[in-house]
């Protein structure tokens, strides 16, 4: 059996010993004010029992992590009719880049880089009563945590610089790949990525996406089949160019967000959700990448 809270502890310590070579996200204002010095990593096992290290309760904006949550409940409500309007192709390129969109006519590579979330964000406005509420309860739903907000500040801080964002819903809206109006779309993407939430929480919520689509508390939101292709989305498309590497390093279906988190899973075996805000040049958290390749080296769990 396995020591988790001592492994978990060995991976920290190293850590900490680590030379962090990695930059909080400035590009976002409100982001840069977080200490770039945290680190917290929560391991959620598929039985229910809980480890945790240094700061994985403390919250943070999750950032591009939402981007797997909305795709859920997009997913949930509209089914395969979906992939009319995102494919599911790693893009092998930036988070925020807008030249495959072009040549590929409105239609984004996968719904994990922004312009695909954003496809995914007017789906959501056209099938939700009051998108932003609803949302936010299905996120409630799935972790059973009422505590979980919106961060305001951080959204609004998006919306006021957020250019690449808004030429990417331009573009889908000038291709006819959004029916929404583009400021609306944008206020929703943007509040999804504020959410807030510690390593814990987002272990909760991922567990969904380790148990053949049910919950902790074992209801179920999505199929076992969305849940395979959710996953594979991950895999192949959840850290932009560094896709392969995280695949290569660590060997699990995952996914980064700007803020620093990184949330990953072994299907019917644990979710994991690391926290160390300073990123490597790809925009993925330096130290978590790094957490996570130790935890699967050491516990000799992933799915290959
Ligand atoms: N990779 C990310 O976390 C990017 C999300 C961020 N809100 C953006 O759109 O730029």
């Amino acid at each position: 059996m396995l020591n988790y809270q001592a492994i978990l502890e060995e991976i920290h310590t190293s850590l900490k010993k680590t030379k962090n070579t990695g930059e909080i996200a400035s590009y976002i204002p409100e982001l840069a004010n977080v200490p770039k010095n945290k680190l917290g990593i929560h391991l959620q096992l598929i039985t229910g029992e809980n480890y945790s290290v240094g700061d994985a309760s403390e919250k943070f904006s999750i950032q591009s992590i939402s981007k797997v949550l909305s795709l859920a409940k997009a997913f949930q409500l509209v089914g395969n009719d979906l992939w009319k309007r995102v494919d599911v192709e790693p893009s092998g390129n930036p988070f925020n880049h807008l030249s495959l969109l072009e040549l590929e006519d409105g239609i984004p590579r996968n719904p994990l880089i922004n312009s695909g979330a954003i496809v995914i964000a007017d789906v959501l406005l056209s099938h939700l009563k009051n998108p932003k509420e609803d949302f936010l309860n299905f996120v409630r739903e799935l972790t059973h945590d009422e505590t979980i907000s919106y961060n305001e500040k951080i959204a609004e801080s998006e919306r006021v610089t957020g250019f690449n964002n808004y030429a990417a819903a331009n573009l889908l809206k000038a291709y006819g790949n959004l029916q929404n109006k583009v400021e609306d779309v944008l206020d929703f993407y943007f509040h999804q990525c504020s959410i807030m939430m510690d390593c814990r929480q987002l272990t909760n919520a991922f567990f969904v996406f380790a148990h053949k689509g049910k919950c902790i508390k074992d209801v179920q939101h999505l199929t076992s089949s969305q849940v395979k292709r959710i996953n594979a989305i991950m895999l192949t498309c959840g850290f932009y160019d560094e896709a392969g590497e995280f695949a290569f390093e660590v060997g699990l279906p995952g996914k980064s967000g700007v803020g620093g988190g990184i949330v990953a899973l072994l299907p019917h075996c644990f979710t994991i959700a690391t926290w160390a805000p300073a990123l490597n040049p790809k925009g993925n958290s330096f130290l978590g990448m790094q957490a996570l390749e130790q935890f699967t080296t050491k516990t000799k769990l992933s799915i290959f």
